[in-house]
């Protein structure tokens, strides 16, 4: 059984439907008002845990995944479709990262428990229509908006194991053997220390009732410095609800063993050490194994572990192994449900920022290449975001972005940067102009008229429109 899985997938969120330009046409209304609806909202890409899954493979098979884009809006104020989520299964214990994220940088979101979901791509909003542009001063508004675009990104998926019992202690004390022990994981067991690297997952059948036990590789000291792999291990029992500590019976000094583990567990997080502990005091089968035995049962009652919570077992020959199985579930049991989610690890993200609105139109950057063909690129979120959700198609909706572009100062700026008639101006990626020394309103509408006349229609996307700027 696999406990690490890691996929790479590419998502995308829905665009938002076009914005319509419509009028009214009634009977004896001889010029009906603005009537354009607004395009519908694009849909979300949600990751969700589905607790029937149990390993990421199913991301091999599909790479892509997109959410159905909003609807264009219609006339008669008809608002487009809203487009429709699309929710994700992954198994419980999915970890999502951004592709491009430093190691550092928190994850998107983590999925612990059944249900649990995370929005990872915003859908675009709907382009607004003709109807939200009248005002007083513009009865009849003949533009409309293009949808925003949907996020779109490349993310991680990591799946950590969710073990509700994490068997601990020092290296070679037992514990894979005991994990093999109490479920069908057949872990290696050799006898040499260090023989587990990775967490090993075995699921625990008895009285009717599941429990997952997480063999974790052998703690030592310093590793809540981060010595081994300390703090990988470390994490692993963060997300574990109770713990098995092992105890070599036939180590030298099970009693130091014990303290050792029990100061990396605090050292690391305090919480660590009040998670409920059940104690194995392991290999009694050996016969020198009980020189320390009531010593040590001493010692763990004097430090408050209960009674109950005490064995002498033998994972090699079964013994007693039953009875502290039984005495796990009954910790567990006592839990209460709140608590298990609590402690589980989750990071409670649902919901990554939304798309950034506090953008403003004067953050901008220009970048200039003027080796070759002369091209000035502007670079800001809010002014790329405008001109993509700008429909070039209506001559108002032109004007609109190039008095936009004076208002932001860019056009100033551009000017100022020596600027040439006939230069090349980017808009983020997509959205190509070329900048015009002639900045009346003549002028733009011929040269709006000229490309249209062109092009029939101007082409989403690579919006190609001589003469704006200026
Ligand atoms: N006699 C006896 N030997 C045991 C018992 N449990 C484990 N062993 C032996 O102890 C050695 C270590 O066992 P593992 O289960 O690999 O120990 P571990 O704690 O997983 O060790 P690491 O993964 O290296 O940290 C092996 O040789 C086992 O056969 C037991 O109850 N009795
Ligand atoms: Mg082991």
């Amino acid at each position: 059984m696999r406990c690490f899985d890691t996929s790479r997938i590419y998502i995308k969120a829905g665009d938002g439907g076009k914005g319509c330009v419509a009028f009214r046409r009634e009977k004896f209304v001889p010029k009906g008002g603005p009537s354009g609806g607004n395009g519908g909202d694009g849909g979300n890409v949600w990751v969700v845990a589905d607790p029937n899954l149990n390993s990421l493979s199913a991301f091999r098979r599909q790479v892509h995944y997109r959410a159905i884009p909003g609807q264009p809006g219609g006339g008669s104020n008809r608002t487009g479709a809203e487009g429709t989520d699309l929710f994700i299964a992954v198994p419980p214990g999915t970890i999502v990262r951004d592709r491009d994220a430093g190691p550092d940088e928190p994850p998107l979101a983590e999925v612990v428990k059944a249900g649990d979901k995370a929005l990872l791509a915003v859908g675009g909003r709907g382009g607004r229509g003709n109807a939200s542009f009248k005002s007083s001063r513009t009865k009849a508004p003949q533009l409309a908006e293009n949808g925003g675009p949907g996020q779109e990104r490349w993310v991680d998926l990591e799946l950590r194991l969710v073990a509700d019992v994490g068997i601990i202690g020092v290296p070679n004390a037992g514990k894979s053997t005991l994990l093999s022990v109490v479920s069908a994981a057949k872990p290696k067991v050799a006898d040499y220390p260090f023989t587990t690297l990775v967490p090993n997952l075995g699921v625990c059948e008895m009285d009717f009732r599941t429990t997952v036990f997480a063999d974790i590789p052998g703690l030592l000291e310093g590793a809540h410095a981060g010595v081994g792999l300390g703090h990988e291990f470390l994490r692993h029992c963060q997300r574990c609800r109770a713990l098995v500590h092992v105890l070599d019976g036939t180590s030298p000094d099970p009693i130091g063993d014990y303290t050792a583990i029990q100061t990396e567990l605090e050292l690391f997080n305090p919480d660590l050490v009040n998670k409920p502990q059940v104690v194995a005091y392991n290999k009694v089968d050996v016969p020198d194994s009980s020189d320390y035995w009531e010593e040590v049962r001493e010692y763990l009652l004097a430090n408050g572990v209960p009674a109950d919570c005490i064995y002498a077992v033998s994972a090699a020959t079964g013994r007693n192994v039953i009875d502290l199985v039984r005495q796990v579930r009954k910790v567990l049991d006592a839990m209460p449900e709140d608590e298990a989610a609590a402690t589980s690890g989750a990071l409670n993200i649902t919901e990554p920022p939304r798309r950034r609105s506090d953008a403003r139109m004067d953050q901008f950057a220009i970048e200039a290449d003027l080796s070759g063909p002369r091209v000035w690129t502007v670079r800001g979120e809010a002014i790329e975001r405008f001109a993509q959700m700008t429909n070039w198609d209506y001559y108002e909706a032109a004007l609109r972005f190039q008095k936009v572009m004076d208002v932001a100062g860019i056009n100033k700026a551009l000017r100022a940067k020596g600027i040439l008639e006939g230069d090349t101006v980017l808009v983020g990626e997509d959205i190509e102009l070329e900048w015009a020394d002639d900045q009346s309103e003549g002028a733009l509408f011929e040269a709006w008229m000229t490309e249209r006349k062109a092009k029939g229609r101007v082409a989403q996307g690579s919006a190609r429109w001589p003469h704006i700027g200026g």
